[in-house]
């Protein structure tokens, strides 16, 4: 049994992985030519602090991560981290499959993103997708590589899903940030729990992001049964960014005031 594309088991009672998205290191990195920050370096960082994931999303356009970004990152987690999950992302019928054939990542999460789109903003259309899917999917399994299908958290969709081939869905949480801390919050909440029921109903595994943070989500994970990895990028770098500054700004005050002492 190739060890990649086991059965799903239920997820319940076991805690949840976190991969970290670095497609945000890619994007500050982009805006030089000097190879700062690295997408690699940032990979062995948060890889020794406990990530138990590196996801990337290598968009047509190439505003973020780069082609080369996707190869040196599987050479890394091949090298130095065997046992890590990489999980790349992107739309099959766009460029997600060139890097599945060469990379061979333990996980694709398919996205029905348009080609330039701004961000991530909605699941697969199921059933209508299913007939343009299912060759990808096989073809994605038969290479040994998990299957996600990003998915609105639509109950019904599930087992459609199953019927599809994948492995997991990913339920899209843009919703559930958005009403997290509002009155909608739990109302919200109480429909993902049923999609993650549904899907785990038909052996489905459940991974869940976007706008996942911080703050949101440990009560997205009390209240969602079963999810087995979540994948965080933009609000993870973002206080990254906000928790470093304070030991940055004493580094760079250490260099100026080694400059004055004779
Ligand atoms: C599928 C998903 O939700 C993420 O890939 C998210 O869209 C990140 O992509 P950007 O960093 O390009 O916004
Ligand atoms: N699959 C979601 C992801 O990788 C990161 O999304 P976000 O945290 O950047 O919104």
């Amino acid at each position: 049994m190739n060890p990649l594309i086991a059965p799903e088991a239920s997820g319940r009672g076991a805690h949840t992985a976190l991969s970290v998205n670095l497609n945000k290191v890619a994007l500050l990195r982009n805006t030089r030519h000097l190879g700062i920050p690295s997408v690699t370096r940032a990979a062995g960082i948060v890889l020794q602090a406990g990530a138990q994931g590196i996801t990337v999303h290598p968009r047509p356009d190439e505003r973020h991560i780069r082609a080369h970004d996707v190869h040196e990152l599987a050479e890394l987690l091949r090298r130095d981290w065997p046992h890590i999950e990489y999980n790349i992302e992107g739309n099959p019928f766009h460029n997600l499959m060139d890097f599945v054939r060469a990379v061979r990542p333990h996980q694709a999460t398919f996205v029905p993103d348009a080609q330039g789109q701004f961000t991530s903003d909605h699941g697969w259309q199921l059933p209508q997708d299913i007939e343009r899917l299912v060759p990808l999917i096989a073809e994605t399994r038969a290479l040994g590589v998990r299957v996600s299908l990003f998915m609105d958290p639509i109950p019904e969709a599930m087992r459609h899903a199953r019927e599809a081939g994948a492995d997991r869905v990913e339920l899209y949480t843009e919703s559930y940030a958005s009403a997290w801390g509002t009155p909608r919050q739990a109302e919200v909440l109480a429909g993902f729990a049923a999609a993650a029921e549904a899907a785990l109903a038909v052996g489905l595994g459940v991974n869940a992001g976007h706008d996942l943070s911080r703050e949101n989500l440990a009560d997205f994970l009390r209240a969602v049964p079963g999810v087995q990895e979540v994948s965080i990028g933009h609000a993870l770098i973002a206080d990254a960014l906000e928790l470093g500054y304070a030991e940055t700004i004493r580094d760079y005050q250490r260099s100026i005031a080694a400059a004055y002492r004779p």
